[in-house]
């Protein structure tokens, strides 16, 4: 069977280039037949997906080798097609939808999960969400807004960022602006709507809707959530002192955070979040722009185990 794999080069700050150098051996090696596209830039991944899909007519299996960004955009391009079973290789920073589905999260003991399952085709059925915004798509992970989409568009817009991922300290931009935001950031009314039931919290910092447990490279924001149970986990951050914010963002870790009376959380289908101020969104991690947000659960798409 031919296995047609799009490549982020760039992922983890530009070494999955020569990840991808090492899994190609290791193809050659096994005799295995592949097709390879790379992403020139952001966006490819949906584009070059949306390609395969088209063109083929067949079932085939598309592989996506990259971080949370890459399978992002992937699964964008593929999810309304059926004839696609989609695998992951993680090759970025973060690899939170490994995480949430139980693949392994190293690049080698996910090929060779996959060259095993190649073999059997085995796939599993797994939730992704779509969203409706300003821009509409779907996600694998989370869809969160205020505080922390805040902070990695402040992040991703700094030019301190390229200069420190080619010293690999990029998560340093990060660090540093959640410190100096959290004495800038504003917290905001929020209405949300989980299957029709209303709720209003009048000073919050953050609304996470999550599809399973991990966030932002393995931070447990959501620790009972399910990545094939139909239904989302919402949690939502309001009412903090900017110190307790601090220790929530260690606790979180481990997921310790849903204990606190400042944390709520709810399951849901359908999620509708608005505001007077427009917020910013993110999408696992990308950004997709600001404003009220509409959630509800896509259809299962099936992936490679
Ligand atoms: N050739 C490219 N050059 C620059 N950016 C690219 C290229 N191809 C894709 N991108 C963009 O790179 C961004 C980061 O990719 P990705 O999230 O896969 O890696 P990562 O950030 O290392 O991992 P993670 O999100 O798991 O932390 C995505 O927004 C994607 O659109």
């Amino acid at each position: 069977m031919l296995l047609h794999f799009i490549v982020n080069p760039s992922a983890k700050n530009g070494k999955c280039k020569k990840i991808w150098f090492k899994i190609e051996q290791r193809l050659r090696r096994h005799r295995i037949d592949y097709h390879v596209a790379f992403t020139q830039e952001q966006g490819d991944g949906t584009k070059l997906a949306q390609q395969f899909a088209e063109q083929k007519h067949e079932p085939f299996i598309l592989i996506a080798v990259g971080g949370d960004g890459t399978i992002h955009e992937v699964m964008n391009g593929v999810a309304k097609y059926d004839h696609v079973a989609v695998g992951y290789i993680p090759a970025g920073t973060g690899n939170d939808f490994a995480r949430g589905i139980k693949f392994p999260i190293t690049w080698r003991k996910a090929l060779n999960q996959m060259l095993l399952s190649v073999e059997g085709i085995h796939v599993d059925s797994y939730d992704i969400g779509a969203f409706k915004s300003t821009k509409q798509g779907v996600f694998v992970n989370s869809v969160g807004c205020g505080f922390d989409a805040h902070i990695s568009r402040k992040a991703n817009a700094s030019k301190w960022k390229q200069i420190l991922n080619r010293l690999y300290l990029g998560k340093f931009v990060y660090v540093f602006y959640l410190l100096k935001e959290m004495f800038l950031y504003k917290p905001t009314v929020i209405q949300l709507t989980v299957d029709q039931k209303q709720y209003t919290f009048s000073k919050a910092w953050l609304v996470t809707v999550a599809n399973h447990p991990y966030y932002g490279g393995g931070m447990k924001i959501a620790p009972f959530a399910q990545s094939n149970d139909q239904r989302f986990d919402v949690v939502v951050v309001d009412d903090v002192s900017r110190l307790k914010l601090l220790s929530l963002f260690a606790t979180v870790f481990w997921g310790g955070h849903i204990r606190m009376k400042e944390v709520h959380t709810f399951q849901g289908k359908h999620i509708h979040i608005c505001s007077d101020v427009p917020l910013p969104l993110h999408a696992d991690g990308e950004q997709i722009g600001e404003g009220d947000i509409t959630i509800s659960v896509n259809k299962q798409i099936r992936v490679l185990k």
